[in-house]
């Protein structure tokens, strides 16, 4: 992984972008609350997220989003809906591609599990600081059940540039 001397995302070439990694998020939101996660470990390790990781071989981006549901929480995201990409170069050279969907139910009882620990919060206290800087910029998208693809530059924790674009 080579480092690049991007900082603002005009210095980088999105026309032949494309990411190390793809990987998904899904939140679900059920009557006016939230359910995220403590993630115990992997990249943002300590942070609160959505449920979410890295797409596996030969895996649709939805099948990926509906197994790390079901093995960060032991519960099956039901009624999805995909919302939006996030495209994230990171300095150091590591790319990630996420795809972000929202989930109106699920089966079963969220349980902690090795990766991560299930929190709810209500819609209108989504405790961004101890999020990635991102989130606050897009979260709220999605849960105006809106479309959008958005670009962002880190250094390692940090957020150097960003811009999103809504999708009618
Ligand atoms: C930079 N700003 C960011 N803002 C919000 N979310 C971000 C993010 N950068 C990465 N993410 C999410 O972090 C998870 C990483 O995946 P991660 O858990 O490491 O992958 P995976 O479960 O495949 O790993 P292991 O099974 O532990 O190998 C994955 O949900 C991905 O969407």
């Amino acid at each position: 992984m080579q480092p690049i001397a991007a900082r603002t995302l005009s210095d980088i070439d999105w026309e032949n972008w494309k990411a190390q990694d793809p990987a998904t998020l899904t939140f679900v939101i059920k009557e006016d609350h939230i359910l995220l996660i403590r993630k115990k470990r992997g990249l943002g390790a300590g942070k609160i997220n959505g449920p979410g990781g890295r797409l596996e071989e030969g895996e649709t981006t939805l099948e990926c989003a509906v197994r790390e549901v079901q093995e960060e929480l032991k519960i099956t995201p039901l009624n999805m809906a995909f919302h939006g990409e996030c495209l994230f170069q990171f300095v150091d050279g590591y790319s990630i591609h996420v795809y972000a969907f929202a989930a109106s139910d699920y089966d079963g009882i969220a349980e902690e599990t090795d990766e991560a620990i299930p929190l709810w919060f209500h819609i209108n206290d989504i405790p961004y600081d101890e999020m990635w800087e991102d989130d606050r910029c897009w979260l709220p998208l999605l849960l105006k059940k809106k479309n959008f693809i958005g670009r962002y530059l880190f250094d390692k924790d940090t957020m150097l540039d960003y811009e999103i674009e809504l999708l009618t």
